[in-house]
């Protein structure tokens, strides 16, 4: 078949594509009418997670449920915006990781407030200047974000989901050639995580490698010195327009990264994969056995913990601490009760949402 049949049948499917989706925004707005009109959630990702099972489960094509994801992301970020416009903040600067990681949810057509640390994320959602705020919570190479954890302590704010992310570092600038290149910037972490990379292609040569805040900064500095390169996200070099040279330049494909989609008094309904976090701030820990006993009534009841991470109690002279913890299953399920009436004011629930593995 010649290249113009095929771009004719393209053009014929996408006209009939464009009058499915609209006929679908037209169901979604009624929703939003019903939804306002109850006062309920507009977003509500266990919905989500139910089409996206239900349309892998039926798909015998070439789409894999990584691309399923994507595609359906970006319509329920237009369905969602349609219902009800809601404004997104993320710990910037644009370009970073955690922009894709808001991108990957909320779409290209969200209204974005980007922001300079992760308190102002906390505090944007608080104040209601956003609906939603997301943050990194750890990386699977480097460990937790102690801010997000002290954060989600001491402010009133609940979990509505998570998010992972590939971390993929790419290798941009402005030179076509290795040899014109005299510094590079990124990230410290970056540098340390691209290491196999940075020995085999720029083995002596001499290059200056310059650390610098963010990987969005060093594409910045590629955009603005041509003898220069960066080590950034994908989406940070197309952003300031930087050619990339090298894709996927990281040492390990295994290294992650954890976010949380933050709102104020957000609940999900049980879905049948969930996660729920807490924080427990249990009393008379010098007492020896208190954490062990704590952790024995997970498993008593068939709780499976998944996460452990124990924070300073800070302002007093003492060693004690407090733990984030997290554990398979909805606060709803009836071993989770039990465990969160036996603890009351000592546990202190920050959501159940879908589990992403
Ligand atoms: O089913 C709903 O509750 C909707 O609002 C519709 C819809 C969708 O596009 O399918 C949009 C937003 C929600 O997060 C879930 C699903």
């Amino acid at each position: 078949m010649e290249l113009q049949d095929l771009r004719n049948r393209i053009d014929a499917l996408d006209d009939q594509l464009l009058g499915i989706l609209n006929e679908r925004m037209e169901l979604v707005k009624k929703v939003g009418d019903l939804k306002r009109s109850s006062q309920s959630i507009i977003y509500r990702p266990e919905r989500e997670k139910q089409i996206l099972d239900r349309l892998e489960k039926r798909n015998d094509g070439l789409l894999t449920r990584q691309a399923i994801d994507a595609i359906f992301f970006e319509i329920f970020a237009v369905s969602r915006n349609l219902e009800l416009p809601e404004r997104v903040s993320y710990l910037g600067p644009e370009g970073s990781f955690t922009h894709q990681a808001a991108e990957s949810r909320f779409g290209g057509m969200s209204e974005y407030l980007v922001l300079p640390t992760i308190h102002s994320v906390f505090e944007s959602v608080e104040t209601g200047r956003a609906k939603f705020g997301v943050v990194p919570i750890e990386n699977n190479q480097e460990g937790i974000v102690i801010e997000t954890v002290d954060f989600l302590r001491e402010k009133n704010l609940s979990i509505v989901a998570e998010v992972l992310l590939q971390v993929h570092f790419t290798f941009a600038s402005q030179s076509d050639s290795l040899k014109n290149i005299r510094r590079i910037y990124s990230k410290d972490i970056a540098f340390r995580q691209c290491g196999k990379f940075i020995s085999e292609y720029l083995e002596g040569m001499d290059i200056e490698l310059i650390p610098v805040e963010s990987t969005s900064k060093a594409a910045k500095m590629a955009a603005q010195e041509p003898d220069s390169a960066a080590i950034c996200s994908s989406i940070s070099a197309r952003l300031f327009g930087v050619p990339i040279l090298y894709d996927n330049i990281e040492d390990s494909d295994q290294n992650r990264t954890r976010f949380l989609i933050l709102a104020k008094d957000f609940v999900n309904i049980k879905s049948d994969d969930d996660k729920t976090t807490i924080i427990a701030n249990l009393p008379n820990t010098n007492r020896p056995g208190v954490l062990y006993e704590f952790l024995k009534d997970f498993n008593d009841r068939g709780i499976n913990l998944t996460k452990i991470e124990s924070r300073p109690v800070r302002g007093t002279s003492t060693f004690r601490a407090w733990f984030l913890v997290e554990f398979l299953g909805h606060v709803d399920d009836a071993p989770v009760q039990e465990v969160m009436h036996k603890y009351g004011s000592h546990l202190k629930w920050l959501g159940s949402y879908i589990r992403v593995s």
